[in-house]
């Protein structure tokens, strides 16, 4: 009996090691598991990837469906649904197609950055493969497209042919009071001697602030971000502070300052309206618009300005100059007179002089070219409790669309446009628009005030897409060149790294974090799939005003 309990104490001994052995194998087996998983070669794109991207299946389903869905499409209204999705799948695959072996080229190079970058983290580096997809898209066809002449009425200003004699005789030019800041006027009607600013200027036209591949962009930013300041002094009107700095050349740029750490999301309990202007913004609003083939933001570049030498020892704005303070840790500060945030509160602070700031090219004065201020049709209410007309009524655009100028010319595709690019980087304050007089209703919409953008990169306002939504109508360029950016090979967050590692201040730290990159590629596929909701079910959704630019892509071995 005792030998058969003994027997029976050993059995069970041994099962419960065995038990305790494969216990332990089990929990070596899962720690490996868990700590390989951050050795997997991490993507040194995205520290917080979106979910669509990170799909990959996704990312070829939805150009499959959705990009040349409507490339091939000429007109509208005389091709029904069905029929027209099948042609733009055929157009989007070979359009795909014609750019296999680039995109191949490219993943390739992408491939070997990912090996050269272990830790990931490269956003303040240029990748020479995202350099390489933003000179591919801005050579993609639909950035070159053909233009119609342009004949006199086209252009903002003119150079006067000829000066009269009192003009050519007279040896004295004018000169600025102060003739130790600003340089003699050397310029004539020759455009070799025009500044950058000039060039700038003259070149802006109904349809364009600049031309694409402008040869005048490079040393006009070049010119904002270094050139000598001898004037600053405040900008009246708006509601936030920003200064307008003059260079030795005449040129002028309006300045907004940093206010909050570029990371720092909008706090959620704060209203679209009292947001804080954020200077990136405007940097990156000028990046994407260019992106995106508008061309409507005025260029605009980072700079460290010190606030001393820069702004308080020059600045001729006595109520500007009183607001200069040293704070307890001896950092020099201003805040200036405006409506909000003007406080000592809310002061803005070199660190201890050297502060960031967004300078944008200054358009031509309102004497020489008039601009006329538009109210937005879906301005919000600017009011903690009350909705717009547009925020209950789903068949606004019905009236929009048959009220002026809206009713007319491109004015409501242009409108969406620029409704496309608030989405993309969350702008809610597009109270108003404006429009230079000269033009009338024909002609483009500047984007201008994009300091409210890119405060969040958790959450999209869908609210902002409300244009598109409910009119249910886009540009043909427009959605061809956003069927693009959403293709691998042109991808809008590469293009746009690309884009905006080319401003001074990307040095400093990255325009836009990885999270606000990521959250534009995510905002692009939900405008192209509110595209391809409206083309379920409506047939007037595409304004073809690229009649010319082939329906099938022809493929070539
Ligand atoms: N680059 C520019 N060149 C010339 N004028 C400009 C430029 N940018 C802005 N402005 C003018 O300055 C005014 C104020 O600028 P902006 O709207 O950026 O400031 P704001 O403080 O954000 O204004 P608001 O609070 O009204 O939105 C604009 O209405 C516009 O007419
Ligand atoms: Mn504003």
């Amino acid at each position: 009996m005792r030998w058969f309990m003994r027997r029976r104490t050993r059995l069970l001994c041994l099962v419960l090691a065995g038990i305790s052995v494969f216990l332990h194998l089990l929990l070596v087996l899962l720690m490996l598991s868990v700590y390989q998983s951050p050795c997997l070669s991490p993507s040194p794109h995205h520290d917080k990837p979106s979910l669509a991207l990170e799909d990959n299946n996704f990312t070829s389903k939805y150009n499959y469906v959705k990009l040349p869905a409507h490339m091939g499409q000429k007109s509208s209204s005389n091709t029904d649904a069905n029929g027209r999705h099948k042609m733009a799948a055929s157009s989007n695959m070979a359009d795909m197609r014609n750019h296999e072996n680039s995109a191949l080229k490219e993943d390739r190079e992408i491939a070997s950055f990912k090996m050269a970058a272990p830790n990931g983290n490269h956003a303040a580096t240029p990748s020479k493969a995202d350099l390489t997809k933003l000179e591919a898209l801005f050579d993609h066809p639909l950035y070159n497209l053909p233009q119609p002449p342009l004949e006199e009425e086209d252009w903002l200003l003119r150079v006067k042919a000829k000066a009269n004699v009192a003009e050519r005789e007279s040896t004295q030019q004018w000169l600025s009071d102060n003739q130790n800041e600003y340089e003699p006027i050397q310029w004539n009607s020759s455009t070799e001697t025009h500044p950058p600013w000039l060039r700038f200027h003259l070149g802006i036209t109904r349809w364009h602030l600049y031309a694409h591949r402008d040869a005048n962009l490079g040393p006009l930013i070049e010119q904002l971000a270094s050139h000598r300041i001898v004037s600053a002094v405040q900008k009246a009107g708006g509601t936030q502070l920003k200064l307008v700095m003059s260079f030795p050349n005449y040129g002028q740029a309006l300045l907004k300052p940093m206010k909050q750490e570029r990371d720092e999301e909008t706090n959620f309990n704060l209203f679209y309206f009292s947001d804080f202007e954020r200077h990136n913004a405007e940097i990156a609003a000028f990046h994407l618009d260019r992106v995106l083939g508008f061309r409507r933001v005025p260029p605009v570049v980072g700079r460290l300005i010190n606030v001393v030498k820069e702004i308080r020892d020059l600045t001729t704005d006595v109520k500007l100059a009183k607001t200069f303070f040293t704070s307890p840790v001896g950092n020099t500060c201003f805040y200036g007179q405006c409506s909000y945030y003007c406080s000592t509160e809310h002061a803005v602070c070199g660190r201890p002089h050297d502060l960031e700031a967004s300078m944008a090219v200054m358009l031509p004065d309102l004497s020489l070219a008039p601009r006329r201020s538009w109210r937005s049709p879906w301005r919000r209410s600017y009011s903690r409790s009350k909705s717009a007309v547009w925020e209950k009524d789903s068949k606004y655009c019905q009236t929009v669309k048959k009220t002026s100028p809206y009713n007319r010319g491109t004015r409501l595709v242009d409108f969406i446009d620029m409704a496309i690019l608030d989405f993309l980087m969350s702008n809610m304050d597009r109270h108003h628009y404006e429009t230079f007089e000269r033009f009338g209703n024909n002609t483009f919409l500047i984007h201008l005030d994009n300091g409210r953008a890119f405060g969040r990169h958790s959450k999209d306002e869908p609210s902002i897409l409300a244009p598109l939504v409910q009119c249910c109508r886009i540009r043909r360029s427009t959605l061809l060149r956003l069927g693009l950016l959403s293709l691998p090979q042109y991808r809008l967050s590469d293009v746009m790294r690309a884009s905006l590692s080319q401003d001074p201040l990307a040095k400093v730290s990255p325009i836009l974090s990885e999270s606000h990159l990521a959250a534009i590629d995510r905002r692009l596929a939900t405008v192209l799939l509110t595209v391809q909701n409206c083309l379920e079910q409506n047939n007037d959704v595409i304004y073809n005003d690229i009649t010319d630019y082939p329906d099938e892509v022809t493929v070539e071995h």
